[in-house]
């Protein structure tokens, strides 16, 4: 049976307008409604025709829904909550995809004090935005993590899953101060690291007129596609969870700063040891299957 019957995506860019082409492949009889703040991203949502209705009003769009998904960058979440309070049904279920989760449910449960919340992450992007980027595939063989609060009724929140799995994604259920943190160091880290060296090399590019970018080699490419990522959703994310970034950024900064000392006094049994562990990290994620084909396989069907 399907988890849901009509399903309102609010924020139709990157991640609303995939779950819309996903629900369009995956579960062809649900009714879709969908809304975005921006007019132009409205109106490309009915070119695209990305959902069965795009309304104007949030409310509009969640007039009978049975599932609300807020897909807009974490900061407006709670905005956009309280926009649709008025016209969300009382036995609607709303849920969320923000990349941070312990603030975010505090904004959706003071926006929606008598809603089901489901929150949930899908860990699927790229670093592209906006509703054309979108593709079908996107969550399929990846996770979706979800942050029920304690009380949530099981049976809601296995509805929400199997969403999700309908998606194709594999479903974990965890905390969000737990979600927070292992995302710090897994997301939230890397993207700063990439927008700090990227920013690095630019002011140096002045210096060295553009050699910096002419011979950047493969690492550093990968750096630019992760600091090419949407700076109104990432400002969000450092600014929505402060505490667990700031934690991971101290460790890191004190193993960056153990890696310079190894570089000053010639130690390469350092840089070897640590050098060997992470190659074993890599080869590990390589025999989950979570390596780069993935990425090349939704690249292949952005079009
Ligand atoms: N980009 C990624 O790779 C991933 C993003 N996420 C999360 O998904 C959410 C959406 O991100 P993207 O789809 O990438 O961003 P996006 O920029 O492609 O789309 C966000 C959309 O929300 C709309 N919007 C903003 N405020 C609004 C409001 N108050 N009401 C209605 N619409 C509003 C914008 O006009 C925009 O079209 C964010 O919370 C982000 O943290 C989660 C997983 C991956
Ligand atoms: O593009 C990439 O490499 C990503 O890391 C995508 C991504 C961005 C934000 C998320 O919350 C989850 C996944």
């Amino acid at each position: 049976m399907l988890p849901f019957a009509r399903v309102a995506i609010i924020g139709l860019g990157l991640i609303g307008s995939s779950i819309a082409r996903g629900v369009r492949q995956t579960m062809p009889t649900v009714r879709l409604t969908g809304h975005d703040a921006d007019p132009a991203v409205r109106a490309a949502a009915v070119t695209l025709d990305l959902v069965d209705d795009v309304a104007d009003h949030p409310g509009a769009a969640v007039i009978d829904a049975d599932l609300v998904i807020l897909c807009v960058p974490v900061g407006a979440i709670g905005e956009a909550a309280a926009a649709l309070a008025a016209d969300l049904p009382a036995d609607a279920i709303v849920s969320d995809v923000g990349s941070c989760k312990t603030e975010v449910a505090r904004a959706l449960a003071a926006a929606l004090p008598d809603a089901m919340i489901v929150p949930a992450h899908p860990v699927a992007g790229t670093e592209r935005s906006g509703p054309e980027a979108g593709f079908a595939t996107l969550f399929q063989r990846r996770w979706c993590i979800l942050t029920p609060p304690a009380d949530a009724d099981p049976a809601v929140v296995e509805r929400v899953a199997e969403f999700w799995r309908r998606l194709g994604a594999a479903v974990e259920v965890m905390t969000p101060e737990h979600h927070d943190r292992v995302l710090a160091v897994t997301s939230h880290l890397p993207h700063l690291i990439a927008y700090s060296i990227v920013g690095t090399a630019s002011d140096l590019e002045a210096v060295t007129e553009s050699e910096v970018i002419k011979y950047s080699a493969g690492g550093f490419r990968d750096f630019t596609r992760i600091a090419a990522s949407d700076p109104t959703m990432w400002r969000d994310v450092f600014l929505h969870n402060r505490e667990a970034v700031l934690e991971m950024l101290g460790r890191f900064s004190e193993d960056l700063a153990s890696l310079q000392r190894a570089i000053r006094w010639g130690d390469g049994d350092v840089l070897f040891d640590l050098f060997t562990r992470t190659r074993a990290v890599r080869r590990s994620i390589v025999e989950q299957g979570q390596d780069d084909a993935r990425e090349d396989f939704g690249r292949a069907h952005q079009q």
